[in-house]
């Protein structure tokens, strides 16, 4: 990476250059990818522990979830989405997610479940939360979309490695060497890809 260009700018750079790589995977490479992926999560133990867990709608290329989620329904776990804080800006709720659910889309054009307060989980309560990302590096570190809002969540995981565990989905191409971090970045103690699981 050229030394002209600021942390924040490679930070930028790398998002760029990694969100339209996967927006490049054409369908059929997508659904065998998230064909590999619910195997992937099928064979993880912190998922097979958990009754109450965060997935995310793919969006931008992002790994498909569904199978994963569909999987996990047939088991007779709790699903939950993110839904973006109505005031509370750069904060996520987390709400129960059902194939009944009524969805909506946010001010970036991804499908959350509309807001009813009835089905908001407190993010404390949840055992595992999957967090989608952009980029991640050989260390665990992850670079989202920008908008801080998976840092804010797991900031308490970070301080005190308690509370609902993160980890990490993401297409082996969002694979980097090495991210320029920032103090507020929460590095991932799992990232589950199609080919690999990865644990630090
Ligand atoms: N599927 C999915 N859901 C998610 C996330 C995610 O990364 N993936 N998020 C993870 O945090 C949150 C949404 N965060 C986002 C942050 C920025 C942009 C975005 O597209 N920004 C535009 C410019 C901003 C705008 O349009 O206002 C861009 O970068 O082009 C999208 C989502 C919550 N839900
Ligand atoms: N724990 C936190 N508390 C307060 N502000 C934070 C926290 N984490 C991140 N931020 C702010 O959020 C902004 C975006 O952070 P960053 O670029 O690291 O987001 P990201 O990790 O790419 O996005 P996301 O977490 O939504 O996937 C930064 O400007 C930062 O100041």
């Amino acid at each position: 990476m050229s030394s002209a260009v600021t942390p924040s700018a490679s930070r930028q750079q790398i998002r760029q250059q990694i969100r339209q790589q996967r927006r490049t995977l054409t369908d059929e490479q997508q659904r065998h990818f998230a064909t590999q992926l619910l195997q992937q999560c099928q064979q993880a133990e912190t998922l097979g522990n958990a009754q109450h867990i965060a997935l995310y709608l793919a969006n931008d290329g992002e790994l498909d979830t569904q199978p994963v989620i569909d999987w996990l329904w047939q088991q007779g776990k709790s699903v939950y989405l993110p839904v973006l804080h109505p005031f509370s800006k750069g904060h996520l709720l987390f709400l129960h997610y059902t194939a009944e659910t009524r969805m909506t889309l946010n001010k970036y054009q991804i499908r959350e479940p509309q807001l009813d307060i009835r089905l908001v989980k407190p993010a404390h309560q949840l055992d595992v939360i999957c967090t989608p990302l952009v980029a991640f590096d050989a260390s665990g570190q992850r670079l989202g979309m920008g908008g801080g809002y998976y840092d804010r969540t797991l900031s308490n995981w970070h301080r005190h490695q308690q509370g609902p565990r993160p980890v990490g989905l993401a297409h082996d191409c969002q694979q980097v060497d090495s991210l320029p971090s920032q103090a507020w970045d929460v590095p991932l103690p799992e990232i589950i890809t199609p080919s690999r699981h990865f644990r630090w």
